[in-house]
């Protein structure tokens, strides 16, 4: 198993606010971490600084062995497209897609790598077996979708590549229980062979038995591995 992500030391923040304190952490290949924590802990700032996209942040952050961390002070998503490159597949938190655009064409965005593009037909066929229910509708304006279906879209465009590291932030938010459950058992049932995953969550049941490991986040920390016992109003 070899390390898809190595985090030393990062802090990471919007001008004079410092969101994420001195973290580390190590993603495994073929491992599927969960981070829980209560809004406004940083969940997403973490995953926004593995990306780039936070208003600063420094420290080193290894993706399958390159340095994608930087010190940087200004420019939030200068270097995103080249760490996305390097292997980064980001699912951001709600659903930021494009209503005019059918399912279709949203799923060929994700597919914007040269190998992705020419295997697209294929890498379509995988995420529309994972979320079955896109199938009919793959002519169909995304605006005119439920919640669910849409969410299914945003996550489906992102598996259009092939990433080392998945990051998805919060899979299930806004979502009814049901559909939450199972957008999520459909992101756990891709066959990560020797990429990762890393999700962010608040509702720690969705992932508890589901992940390789949960951990918590308190105030821009980690608090090591989390279960449903990990009280999230007192962490
Ligand atoms: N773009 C931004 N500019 C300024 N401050 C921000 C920005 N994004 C987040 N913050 C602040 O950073 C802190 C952490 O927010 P973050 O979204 O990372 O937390 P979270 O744990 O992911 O919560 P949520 O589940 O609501 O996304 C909060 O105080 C938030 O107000």
């Amino acid at each position: 198993m070899s390390d898809i992500l190595v985090i030393d030391g990062l802090s990471a923040g919007y001008g004079p606010l410092r969101v994420i304190h001195d973290l580390d952490l190590v993603i495994r290949s073929g491992e599927r971490v969960g981070i829980v924590g209560l809004n406004g802990h940083g969940k997403t700032t973490l995953l926004y600084a593995i990306a780039g996209l936070t208003g600063w942040q420094r420290g080193s952050i290894l993706l399958n062995g390159e340095e994608i961390g930087r010190t940087r002070s200004q420019g939030a998503g200068r270097y995103t497209h080249q760490i996305v490159r390097k292997g980064l597949a980001i699912m951001p938190q709600g659903d930021e897609i494009f209503n005019g655009l059918t399912v279709e064409e949203h799923l060929d965005s994700g597919a914007f790598t040269r190998e992705a593009w020419r295997d697209r037909k294929a890498r379509k066929e995988r995420v529309l077996d994972l979320f079955p229910p896109l199938r009919k509708l793959t002519r169909t304006a995304v605006g005119r979708l439920s919640g669910g279906e849409r969410r299914m879209v945003s996550i489906g465009r992102g598996l259009m590549t092939d990433a080392k590291l998945y990051l998805v932030d919060e899979p299930s938010l806004g979502l009814a229980p049901k559909i939450g459950q199972s957008v999520m058992e459909a992101l756990l049932a891709l066959d990560l062979k020797d990429s990762a995953m890393f999700i962010a969550e608040q509702n720690v049941a969705l992932l508890e038995g589901r992940v390789d490991r949960v951990i918590g986040m308190h105030a821009g920390k980690l608090k090591g591995e989390a279960s449903s016992s990990f009280n999230l109003t007192k962490a």
